[in-house]
C-alpha cells in the first residue's frame, strides 16, 4: 500500500498528515507506531486522517492518533495544520472550516497573516468527566506519588490534562514526574501532564509531557488546559501568551462555560509518500 502524506508541524509539535478522502490507509496500532519511529519511520507525534465529515454542515472530519498508536478526542496544534492542509490542498476554499473530531465540532479560522484560531469550545471541569478520580470539583487537588504529595489542577478539552504550577519550567522534573503522573491511578484514562511557570497574570512558560508520545515542543490542548486552572486558581486573567519550548501561543478564556480560543501558527515541511 502506497500513502501519500504531508509533513507538518505547530510549534515543533509535529505532524503526519494524510488526505484519507482520496486514499484510504489502513492503518492499525502497530502501522501507526512503525510510522512514527524517528529512525524506522516517518517521525512524528501525532498522525491527523482527513476524512469526509458523517454529519451534515460540517466540512470535515479529522481522527487523532498518537505516536503510541492511541486514538485521542482532540489535538490543539494538529487542528491548526489540519486548517492549513486542506486549504493548501484546494479540499476547501473557506476561511472558515467546520470540522468534526472525536471530541465533537471545532470551527478554525485562518486568519490573513497565516495563523489560524481554533474555537476549542469550552473546557470540562467536572471530574468524573475528565476524568480523575475525584468526586468533588475543585480548583487544586492531590494525589500521593513516591512518598510526596503533587499538587494540581485539571481539566479537558476533550483529552485529559493535570497541570502543576513550578517555578521554573526549565528545572522542573518533566522527564522524571510525566511519566509516572501519565499513567497514575488518579487518572482512568491516562492523561497529559503540564508544567506550569506563571511569568504574569497574562503570561506564561508551559512544558508538556504527552499522553501517548512523551515531552513535546508544544502541546495546543496543554496550553489551554494551564490557562484554564492558572485562572481558576486566580493566577492568571482571561488573555494569556504561553511560552512552550516550540514557541508562543495565545489563549482567551472569558470563564466557565465560555468557549476558549486558542491561535498560532502552522507550518507544511514537505510532501511524501511511503509505501506499506
Ligand atoms: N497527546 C494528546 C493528543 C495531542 C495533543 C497535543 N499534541 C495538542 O496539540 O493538543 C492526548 O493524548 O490527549
Amino acid at each position: 500500500m502506497r500513502i501519500r502524506f504531508t509533513k507538518m508541524h505547530g510549534l515543533g509539535n509535529d505532524f503526519m498528515v494524510i488526505d484519507a478522502i482520496s486514499q484510504q490507509p489502513q492503518l492499525d496500532g502497530a502501522a501507526i507506531r512503525k510510522l512514527a519511529d524517528r529512525q524506522f519511520g516517518i517521525g512524528f507525534d501525532q498522525l491527523l486522517l482527513v476524512e469526509c465529515p458523517t454529519k451534515p454542515d460540517v466540512d470535515f472530519r479529522y481522527r487523532i492518533y498518537n505516536a503510541d498508536g492511541s486514538e485521542v478526542e482532540n489535538c490543539g496544534n494538529g487542528a491548526r495544520c489540519f486548517a492549513k492542509f486542506v486549504r493548501d490542498r484546494r479540499l476547501t476554499g473557506k476561511s472558515s472550516i467546520a470540522v468534526q473530531t472525536a471530541n465533537g465540532i471545532m470551527t478554525l479560522n485562518v486568519q490573513a497573516d497565516g495563523r489560524i484560531s481554533a474555537d476549542m469550545g469550552a473546557p470540562i471541569l467536572a471530574p468524573q468527566e475528565v476524568p480523575i478520580q475525584q468526586t468533588e470539583q475543585a480548583c487544586v487537588y492531590t494525589l500521593e506519588l513516591d512518598n510526596q504529595t503533587i499538587e494540581f489542577g485539571a481539566a479537558s478539552m476533550g483529552n485529559p490534562h493535570a497541570v502543576l504550577v513550578v517555578d521554573n519550567v526549565e528545572t522542573a522534573p518533566v522527564e522524571s514526574l510525566g511519566p509516572k503522573l501519565e499513567t497514575h491511578p488518579m487518572f482512568p484514562n491516562r492523561v497529559n501532564v503540564g508544567f506550569m511557570q506563571v511569568l504574569a497574570r497574562n503570561e506564561i512558560s508551559l512544558r508538556v509531557f504527552e499522553r501517548g508520545v512523551g515531552e513535546t515542543l508544544a502541546c495546543g490542548t496543554g496550553a489551554c488546559a494551564a490557562a484554564v486552572v492558572g485562572q481558576l486558581q486566580g493566577l492568571l486573567d482571561s488573555q494569556v501568551t504561553v511560552h512552550l519550548p516550540g514557541g508562543d501561543l495565545t489563549i482567551q478564556w472569558p470563564g466557565p462555560g465560555q468557549s476558549l480560543i486558542m491561535t498560532g501558527p502552522a507550518v507544511t515541511v514537505y510532501q511524501g509518500q511511503i509505501r506499506l
